[in-house]
């Protein structure tokens, strides 16, 4: 956890948004068979914590392929024939292996070449054709290697290619998962499962990173009961929390597609923790009703976090009272990810009536996360919530309608990115007291 002066600071704005569900049916864990998406507005579901969605009908890219040598010998790639599509590299030689690009080749090739270089030097450095190890892209500033991610398969040959530039390609890779039938039957997995090209981050990405973290925290009242503690988690921390929820989220009582019971899809992932939040009662229970799991326990790590978190906010608004968790709701949104808004008051009466806080931990890409008082977006203040930031509402601000209405692609800390192989997303996770 930073350590670090607590002063003012925060922007405030205006916000708007919209949810949109798709179809699915009642009972089953994976819901989204032949999703539908429609677009309607907030406040339809019946609710209290109406969890809106993404899906605004972004086009889902099919994956395309770029073709890449990996014999013994250099190859040099052309920009300007990648962007204006003459490239002959992109032809099939006898001797390559197939590098599967998610979404979009010619923004990953791009990003991948720095705005002053002309000429990307494909290097391959082994005897064998696995390009888990043989392929080094090197140019003036960055350099594309290729890792295995912990997860990868040796047999699986598909391959991610991510840039740490530009994480479009796996955004669209990410969205594409989430719609596909294939993956509803696997469990929904935090970091990215495949072999992972990644572009390795800059020095001055990383110096970036490490002056942010070592400014430390900033406190601030943005409205009564209503604290932001802005990079308050570690990087090393929030590697600890993005390795322990990838554990717990793959695993019984893990990450799932939620549905409310109209049959509309959250646009999220969704894991509980402690008791399960049941989207189609707005009810806790000891159980998941579609399939039965029981709820993970909340790492006691993550409960020191919070207490402290609450104390910190304590010095701030003295009137946000102590809280210890017994439920965690963790959210994981992809690029397309939101949530409408809605107040959180399924917690018991008597929580609430305390105004216990609400204490919502961000990891990953930044949102745009909305408040205020009336299931209003166009009334609704606006914050951006970065990876690192906790916010708290209780007290006076307990029963604050709030959302997420969009998630800014690219945006988590690029060492973060690193070290956990995490997909390109926001992971929130609000903890509460019943
Ligand atoms: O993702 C967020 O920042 C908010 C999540 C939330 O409001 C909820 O899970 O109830
Ligand atoms: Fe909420």
């Amino acid at each position: 956890m930073n350590h670090g002066e607590a002063q003012g600071s925060g922007g405030r704005h205006r916000g708007s948004g919209g949810r949109s569900p798709s179809s699915g049916q009642r009972g089953h864990r994976h819901n989204s068979e032949n999703p539908v998406t429609v677009d309607r507005p907030f406040g339809e579901s019946s609710c209290s914590r109406n969890r809106g969605s993404q899906g605004r009908g972004r086009g889902r890219n099919s994956p395309k392929q770029a073709w890449v040598v990996t014999s013994p010998q250099v190859s040099h790639v052309n920009r300007k024939s990648q962007e204006d599509g003459t490239g002959s590299t992109y032809k099939q030689p006898d001797e390559v292996a197939a590098l599967k690009i998610s979404g979009d080749d010619k923004d990953l090739l791009q990003s991948s070449a720095s705005s002053t270089s002309t000429n990307i030097n494909l290097v391959s450095g082994g005897e064998d054709k696995d390009v888990r190890e043989c392929i080094v892209i090197k140019q003036s500033h960055v350099s594309l290697s290729c890792q295995e991610s912990p997860s990868s398969s040796t047999s699986d040959h598909k391959v991610e290619i991510s840039s740490g530039e530009d994480h479009d390609t796996a955004h669209k890779s990410g969205d594409a998962e989430n719609a596909s039938n294939e993956s509803e039957k696997r469990p929904f997995d935090l970091f990215l499962k495949t072999k992972v090209f990644r572009l390795k981050p800059s020095v001055f990405e990383l110096n970036k990173d490490k002056r942010k973290e070592s400014k430390g925290y900033t406190g601030s009242v943005i409205r009564p009961g209503m604290v932001l503690l802005k990079n308050y988690l570690s990087i090393n921390d929030q590697v600890m929390i993005l390795k322990k929820c990838r554990q717990l989220g793959v695993g019984e009582g893990g990450f799932y597609q939620p549905g409310y019971r109209d049959g509309a899809s959250l646009h999220l992932k969704m894991m509980c923790l402690g008791k399960n939040w049941d989207p189609q009662t707005c009810r806790y229970g000891e159980t998941r009703p579609t399939d039965g799991s029981t709820p993970p326990q909340i790492p006691v790590e993550f409960n020191r976090f919070v207490e402290k978190a609450v104390k910190e906010s304590q010095s701030l608004a003295a009137e946000i009272p102590y809280m210890s968790p017994d439920i965690c709701i963790a959210n994981f949104y992809t690029s397309t990810g939101r949530l409408g808004l809605h107040q959180d008051k399924d917690e018991s009466i008597k929580s609430i009536r305390k105004g216990l806080p609400v204490v919502s931990f961000s990891i990953g890409d930044s949102a745009e996360f909305l408040y205020g008082d009336q299931s209003d977006e166009d009334k609704a203040e606006k914050v951006f919530l970065e990876s690192g930031d906790v916010l708290l509402f209780g007290g006076k601000s307990r029963n604050v309608f709030h959302g997420v209405r969009s998630i800014n692609k690219n945006t988590a800390p690029k060492v973060l990115v690193q070290e956990t192989s995490l997909r390109p997303g926001r992971l929130n996770l609000t903890f509460r007291q019943y």
